[in-house]
């Protein structure tokens, strides 16, 4: 950093000061419309109520942003060459007479900040990096773009750079920062990028894409915040361990209302847990399933070839073929999902029933009220129940997708050949199992099955009934409490319960989007995408009918069997062609020494690609250790939290085989205290974790081990990939531990001297 004169810096301090006055003010204003809204409680009409509410979540959002920005409020400063100034920050602040005090870093004229070089200074004489800590200032640096009027002290200290490379060198934390001080030209470029289409973002490891992603939500409901409020941005990443990774992120730019989530969490009540070895995951991926899902629908809607009799008490009655065929034409004629066109099909049978009942009663033709009569007492008949559901049941996506993967029958009957049968065929779920049985691959295709099968009628009656059971527990906890505290003659019981209710009911965009399989998002972004499968777009692009989606990822990392060979092929089936490529080429993680051996593990993922370039050198060399065995693993690992605590480097990971995750997670963990073993968010606040590479996809920390990278290459079809994502997580050291020959691509790594 330059030297800064003394005064300057006490006039940077005296302006941010001013700023964090100000935003103190507003916070205070804020939290008072809060209290005072929710002070008026839950009396008025219903749409007083509402209104109520909705200032109610609108106050507290507000709150959140204000809340957020505590930290590095104000980033930069922008001198014109007419001599005005402008300082960007996180959010835009003004005084009472609406004079700027702050600049919103993704305000049209912030822009010059991420853009403008001494070759096209766009009518800017200096850019200006503040740093601060807390509220203190503690430096500035500054990059002079008008050169004719650089003193001679200003050229000895232009300093384009160095706010760049102060935060890549930073240790890291566990969890990723936002880069609003720093971004790139040709991230701004993406970030700022139309909302309208697809855009997708490529570029090899440690180019930013996530960070930028994230900063382009920011950016997008910002500046197109009536649009994208109400239907709310959706952002999907790999993996839960990930999305904890990133989850900060939006929130320091003071965004709190935007839906982060996996693929696995995507559909309602259930979360997947469960990851299907690579055949069975290759098999549920694939977009022949849709076929299988929609088959496994109709399977259940198979007539018998022979006529059904159905004994009642009094007599008994006989569906014949004709009749199945008859009512099976007529519900398919309506073309609904199977639940909803369910009453086609029964009344037509019902109908019948009727007819044959009234005959074998005696009562010949009946008007129309006694024939619906009739019909209500059939209905209700448990035998006439029991075989309307035989013939068309009801189903959940979860029933019909149970019914199918535990029956090799029913497989067969949708569509599945021997061999896939063979790797798909389970268990059925065990008493309390539930939720435990869904993979993530499974999750696509329930939504898929809720697609066809649509609402249960019944359903939605039982929950009805259920809401009002709950209403009324709900009043009489509340007469209880009235009781208890002595308000009962102030405030009757209902009034208490709808006011209680109404609390929670104040929900954001986001959190209502997360309830509704059927909401359709403003945006949705999608990180790592080159992850997802043909069947994981199909439930992704029915979340944006509007197509308007940034599309992040890197062909060359693609781990899993079902995932993206190219973009084109999984895009093209739902845009046509028509989706814009933004490339990505400056690495900002990994050092140049790492790179170098990523980009010869690059050439056994495809001789033509090329990794981008490292931004910097750290002077350390990776390193390579062959062992007898892998129980040197832990003191091995003790040793290097020292080597690195001596150099200060932050945290480490050790990379393993999925094969070996358990043998070098215990290993691991008995050596060296404070270790985790199981990806999740402890593996994220570690200072050692052990991961195998799909866990530690999109993630970074200081210090990188690489366990056996033989076995990492020969474990799955996509060993190379694999490969690749592991060696270059590292932001600063990397090493390699292996028990027998290395790849040849690792070759020529430096030996590590114990
Ligand atoms: N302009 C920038 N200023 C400061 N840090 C940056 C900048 N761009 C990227 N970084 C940092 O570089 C690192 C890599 O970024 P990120 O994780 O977004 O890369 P990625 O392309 O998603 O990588 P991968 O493909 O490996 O998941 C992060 O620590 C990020 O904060």
């Amino acid at each position: 950093m330059p030297e800064t004169s003394a005064g300057e810096l006490a006039r940077e301090q005296k302006y941010v000061a001013a700023l964090y006055e100000r935003l103190d003010v507003l916070r205070e204003r804020t939290r008072r419309q809060l209290d005072d809204v929710l002070a008026q409680g839950a009396s008025g009409t219903h749409q007083n109520r509402s209104e109520r509410d909705t200032f109610a979540v609108m106050y507290a959002q507000r709150l959140a942003r204000l809340w957020a920005v505590e930290n590095r409020l104000c980033f930069g400063r922008l001198d014109h060459a007419d001599e005005t100034s402008l300082y960007i920050g996180r959010i835009g602040l003004s005084d009472d007479e609406q004079h700027r005090l702050l600049i919103d870093w993704r305000a049209p004229v912030a822009q010059p900040f991420y853009r403008a070089t001494p070759a096209a200074p766009m009518g800017l004489t200096r850019r200006r990096h503040l740093h601060t800590k807390g509220r203190k200032v503690t430096g500035v640096d500054d990059d002079l773009l008008d050169l004719d009027r650089l003193t001679d002290a200003d050229r000895a200290t232009l300093n384009g750079e160095a706010a760049l490379l102060a935060a890549l060198d930073e240790r890291r934390t566990g969890r990723m920062r936002d880069i609003v001080a720093t971004i790139q030209a040709e991230q701004d470029a993406i970030i700022r990028s139309d909302l309208n289409g697809v855009l997708v973002v490529q570029g090899g490891p440690g180019t930013g894409k996530t960070v930028v992603a994230l900063h382009r939500a920011a950016y997008l409901l910002y500046t197109y915040r009536d649009r994208l409020e109400r239907r709310g941005v959706l952002v999907l990443g790999p993996n839960p361990t990930f999305m904890r990774y990133i989850d900060q992120v939006l929130p320091s730019l003071g965004e709190t209302d935007v839906l982060l989530s996996t693929i696995g969490d995507l559909y309602p009540g259930v979360t997947a847990v469960r990851s299907d070895p690579p055949e069975a995951a290759a098999i549920k991926g694939s977009v022949r399933m849709a076929e299988v899902v929609a088959a496994a629908v109709g399977d259940r809607q198979r007539i018998p070839d022979r006529p059904l009799e159905i004994r009642l008490d009094k007599f008994t009655l006989r569906l014949d073929v004709k009749t199945f065929e008859a009512a099976r034409a007529k519900a398919l004629r309506a073309r609904k999902p199977h639940n909803e066109a369910r009453p086609v099909f029964v009344r037509h049978l019902l109908n019948t029933l009727t007819r044959q009942a009234a005959r074998k009663l005696g009562r010949g033709m009946l008007d129309e009220a006694d024939f619906a009569e009739l019909r209500e007492d059939l209905r209700t008949e448990e035998p006439v129940r029991a075989a309307l559901n035989r013939l068309w049941p009801y189903l959940t996506p979860q029933r019909l997708l149970i019914g199918l993967f535990t029956s090799a029958q029913r497989m067969a009957a949708a569509g599945l050949t021997e061999r896939e049968r063979e790797a798909l065929l389970r268990e059925p779920p065990r008493p309390g199992e539930g939720g435990a049985w869904w993979s993530d691959a499974d999750v696509p295709l329930l939504d898929e099955a809720a697609e066809l099968l649509g609402h249960i009628d019944e359903g939605v009656v039982r929950a009805a009934r259920i809401a009002e059971e709950e209403r009324r527990e709900r009043i009489a906890y509340a007469r209880e409490v009235l009781e208890l505290t002595g308000m009962a003659d102030i405030m009757d019981a209902e009034r208490f319960a709808a006011r209680q209710e109404a609390e929670e009911t104040q929900l954001t965009t986001a959190e209502r989007a997360a309830r509704d399989r059927t909401w359709a998002f403003g945006h949705v972004i999608v990180d790592e995408a080159q992850e997802l499968s043909e069947m994981a777009w199909r439930m992704v692009m029915r979340r944006c009918p509007s197509r308007s989606m940034t599309i992040v990822g890197d062909i060359a990392q693609t781990g899993s069997s079902a995932g993206a060979a190219s973009w084109g092929r999984m895009l093209d089936p739902y845009v046509g062609g028509r989706w814009r490529e933004a490339v990505l080429t400056v690495n900002y993680r990994t050092p140049a020494e790492s790179m170098a051996v990523a980009a010869r593990v690059l050439e056994l993922v495809g001789p033509d690609l090329k990794a981008p370039e490292s931004v910097r050198e750290t002077g350390e060399r990776p390193w390579a250790l062959r062992v007898a065995e892998l129980s040197e693993l832990g003191p091995l690992v003790r040793e290097e939290i020292v080597r690195d605590e001596e150099s200060g480097v932050g945290r480490l990971v050790v990379i393993v085989p999925a094969s070996a995750e358990r043998e070098i997670g215990a290993l691991v963990t008995a050596a060296v205290p404070g270790a985790v073993a199981v990806p999740g968010p402890a593996a994220l606040d570690a200072p050692v974790a052990v991961l195998a590479v799909a866990d530690a996809k999109g993630l970074e920390f200081d210090s990188v081990i690489v366990v056996e990278p033989s076995r990492i290459l020969g474990e799955s079809p996509r060993g190379p990939s694999d490969l690749y994502v592991a060696v270059t997580r590292a932001t600063r050291r990397l090493g390699v531990v292996h028990t027998g020959v290395l790849p040849a691509a690792l070759t020529g790594l430096a030996d590590r001297i114990r």
